[in-house]
């Protein structure tokens, strides 16, 4: 079964993000296992408190380039989490020489997922030119491709789930997703912690298009190179919709997620499952792989989400047959910038709409007691 009609509208934007989220969950596997970068643990902390790794920085500097050569510097707006702050302090010449032959590496091997290596190497300037280019603050109008390079930054530094995620937004719209999950096995049900595997995938949909697509990494084994249209497997939702069988995912971390709250909606629906907790994007991948068939998220009052923490997983959902809104029932809007503008108190994806018009009535109902 093909993956895709070479015909349709977004088709090469679509097998570029493909591709070079391919090479993007490989350079985190090798950074991962210490065979390129520095130590796999070193992590560095944002103005927010929030970690960062050389993979986060190699990531976005290698798909903004590669973005840049296959459609024109010109054309290319990214939205995308990190910028060069930390990177380009006087006393960071270690740190930024790491991401640089990080990139470098990664791009070497680029040929391999049908991509074209640059001529010579990367300069520092280009590393971090690459970085900076990627400082879109989207909008209502024009296509942006949306970015979170690293997902989950917590996941990947305890070697546990994390994402790599790649949209393209345009005129507000979610045309495109690709969401890389590179220890989410395509052949091993997420289960718990212990299904965190080595043999990732890679998930990607098209807007309309009504299929939702799913294929192993080519990372490791020296196998063959990827190509395109590929073999990959539609996926599709699951089609239980009665709560007492259904699992339900959110964050592993309290901080951003009220567990106590979801448990009370967990209960009040009659779930019987504990819930499944997983870091980063990898929480939609189980929605639409039918692993799971409720993910709720209900971050602290004021905290206000990102656009490339939601753009990929989205569509993939929704293509594959499931739904997605915020915690009134209305879609997510990614037309106001680089921020879920609106967003009603929280983010319930669902695998159908009866167990989405479940969730949402016991929203309604427990609200005003929660205290959120
Ligand atoms: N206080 C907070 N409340 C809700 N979400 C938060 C948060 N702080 C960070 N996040 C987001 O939650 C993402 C991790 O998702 P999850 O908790 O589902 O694993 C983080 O992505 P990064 O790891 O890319 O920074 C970050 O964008
Ligand atoms: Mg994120």
């Amino acid at each position: 079964m093909e993956g895709v009609d070479a015909n349709d509208k977004y088709a090469k934007e679509l097998e570029i993000g493909v591709r070079v989220v391919q090479l993007a969950c490989c350079l985190c596997q090798k950074v991962q296992k210490g065979s390129i970068g520095p130590t796999p643990d070193q992590i560095f902390s944002k103005d927010d408190d929030s970690p960062v790794t050389v993979a986060d920085w190699s990531v976005q500097a290698m798909i903004s380039w590669i973005l840049s050569e296959s459609f024109g510097k010109q054309n290319v707006s990214i939205v995308a989490e990190e910028d060069t702050q930390t990177l380009s302090d006087s006393n960071s010449t270690r740190l930024l020489s790491s991401v640089v032959s990080t990139v470098n590496e990664s791009l070497s091997i680029a040929p391999k997922f049908g991509l074209k290596a640059p001529t010579s190497p990367l300069e520092p300037t280009q590393v971090l030119d690459a970085i900076n280019n990627c400082n879109s603050t989207g909008g209502p109008t024009g296509k942006h491709w949306v970015l979170d390079p690293v997902d989950g930054t917590l996941g990947f530094v305890r070697g546990d789930q994390y994402a790599v995620a790649l949209a393209l937004i345009e005129n507000g719209q979610v045309v495109v997703g690709v969401l890389g999950c590179p220890n989410y096995s395509s052949k091993k049900k997420l289960v718990n912690n212990s299904s965190v595997s080595k043999e990732g995938c890679v998930m990607y949909a098209r807007k309309g298009s009504g299929e939702a697509w799913m294929q192993p990494l080519v990372c490791e084994g020296g196998g063959p190179a990827l190509v395109w249209p590929n073999s990959g497997s539609r996926i599709r939702v699951s089609c239980i919709d009665d709560p007492s069988m259904a699992t339900f995912c959110e964050p592993v971390e309290k901080a951003n997620s009220n567990h106590s709250y979801s448990a009370g909606i967990a209960y009040s629906l009659g779930l019987r499952k504990q819930p499944l907790r997983v870091y980063s994007m990898v929480k939609y991948a189980a929605i639409a792989r039918g692993d799971a068939e409720i993910y709720m998220k209900f971050a602290k009052s004021g905290y206000k989400e990102k656009i490339w923490d939601h753009a990929a997983g989205v569509v993939i959902v929704e293509e594959a047959g499931g739904v997605v809104t915020d915690a009134g029932g209305r879609p997510l809007d990614f037309s106001k910038g680089v921020y879920l503008e609106g967003l009603d108190r929280g983010i319930v994806t669902c695998s159908g709409v009866n167990l989405h018009d479940k969730i949402i009535g016991a929203v309604y109902a427990s609200w005003d007691s929660s205290h959120l």
